[in-house]
């Protein structure tokens, strides 16, 4: 990783560089056109409202082919700013551009030569489902502050009519980091008897106090930028959106994705522009934040980034179902909990309460890595020797 980045420096052109996201938000960078289909899904039930729906358009991706006896689907859950783009492979065989190519891939532990693989974007988000940029089914302006407020439970019920759309009575396994392990977890409680294992990667089975805290800040620092405008920006005769509180949340998770030792590391008290100390100085730390929340608002919508929050901050798979345990007790699969040592975001113990929750005797992997909670993303070793004795013993079951 080359760490010279003396010469970055936060100047007009970044400023320049933002722009009111298209209605359509139906972008993904990197994209190949015709790859991602779309399902149209009508009458999705809301949890927060028990007369309330939404009908969605869902954007998924799909690898390899589901086999005669259709039991070789997985199921990849993204997580917070994730997308359906779980692997990318080149016109050259290579792998390049999708999230977890290290895991999913031809000859990779997912293997797509083997598995049928799907990922879809989360209902409520910008990667091509319907989420708050998309047009309002009656007036055709954006949802904007209207969309409504999805739980993971209503995103996982869009994922189960996927499942039924692509003729998948039951997946081998539903593996997701993150926000994408806290739904892998949703389907075991859900739809115990269409879930053959799970892998939740550094993950949890209820947001904790402290996860919700860092929230706050994050959602203050949206809310409070003057652009938000209460959620209703698209299309604002000044052309601008709150790309700033959006970066500072950015900025904020970010930080929290890392490790201290990771951050102290390679960058220290190093100076990216004169004295960091002066006004106008500026640490390397402060600058590589910057660059991540620049690029986050470049790519997300600050209403989905909301919607992931409030799904995130309502996770507890034991609500109105007499408590974890039990709304785990009819889940017969295999079960792979993950932590990384030293991921601040979900630390260890998050891991352990739902492995002790879990039926049978499931125990903590713990990964190594100096990363943090992005330790997923980057480090991949443990991660793959994990992921594929898990499917070994799947497949050793059929
Ligand atoms: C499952 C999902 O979430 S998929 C969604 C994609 N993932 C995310 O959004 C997670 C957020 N994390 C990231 O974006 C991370 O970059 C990862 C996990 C994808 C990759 O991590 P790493 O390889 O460790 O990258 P790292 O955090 O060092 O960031 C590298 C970037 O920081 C920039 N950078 C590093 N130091 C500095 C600095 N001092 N000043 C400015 N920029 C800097 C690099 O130029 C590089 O830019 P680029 O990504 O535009 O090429
Ligand atoms: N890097 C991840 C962090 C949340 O797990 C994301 O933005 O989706």
């Amino acid at each position: 990783m080359d760490d010279d980045y003396s010469s970055w420096v936060p100047d007009a052109e970044v400023e320049e560089g933002l722009r009111p996201l298209p209605a359509s938000a139906a972008w993904l960078p990197g994209d190949e056109p015709g790859r991602r289909q779309f399902l149209a899904i009508e009458g999705l039930p809301l949890e927060s409202d028990p007369l309330g729906w939404i009908d969605v358009t869902l954007a998924y991706e799909t690898w390899g082919h589901l086999n005669e006896a259709r039991d070789n689907a997985v199921y990849v859950a993204h997580a917070f700013t994730g997308d359906s783009h779980v692997s990318g492979v080149a016109g050259d065989g290579h792998l390049t551009g999708g999230w977890w190519n290290g895991l999913v891939g031809p000859g990779r532990p997912i293997d797509t030569d083997r598995y049928f693989v799907v990922c879809a974007n989360v209902v409520g988000g910008c990667q091509g489902t319907t989420g708050p940029a998309h047009p309002h089914p009656v007036d055709g302006l954006p949802w904007g502050s209207r969309f409504p407020w999805l739980t993971l439970r209503d995103m996982v019920q869009a994922e189960a009519h996927l499942a039924d759309h692509l003729g998948v009575d039951s997946w081998a396994l539903v593996i997701g980091p993150s926000m994408g392990g806290m739904r892998a977890v949703e389907w075991a409680a859900t739809f115990p008897e269409r879930v053959r294992a799970i892998g939740a990667v550094g993950t949890t089975a209820e947001t904790t106090a402290e996860q919700i805290a860092w929230n706050a800040a994050q959602t203050a620092a949206i809310r409070l930028d003057p652009a938000f405008r209460g959620g209703d920006y698209y299309g604002a005769a000044d052309g601008a959106g709150p790309y700033l509180g959006l970066g500072i949340a950015r900025a904020i998770a970010h930080t929290t994705y890392r490790s201290e030792q990771e951050l102290d590391a390679r960058f220290g008290r190093r100076a990216q522009i004169g004295d960091p100390l002066a006004p106008d100085g500026m640490f390397a730390v402060e600058s590589y934040l910057d660059h991540h929340a620049d690029k986050l608002a470049r790519r997300f919508d600050a209403n989905s980034y909301l919607r992931m929050i409030h799904a995130v901050n309502t996770h507890d798979v034991g609500r109105g179902r007499g408590g974890l345990a039990a709304a785990l007790a009819g889940f017969e699969g295999d079960a792979l909990v993950i932590a990384i040592d030293s991921d601040r975001l979900y630390p260890l113990s998050n891991s352990e309460r739902l492995a002790a929750a879990l039926p049978g005797a499931v125990e903590v992997t713990v990964l190594h890595s100096d990363i943090g909670h992005d330790g997923f993303l980057v480090d991949s070793t443990g991660l793959n020797d994990a992921v594929e004795g898990l499917l070994r013993r799947v497949q050793a079951r059929v």
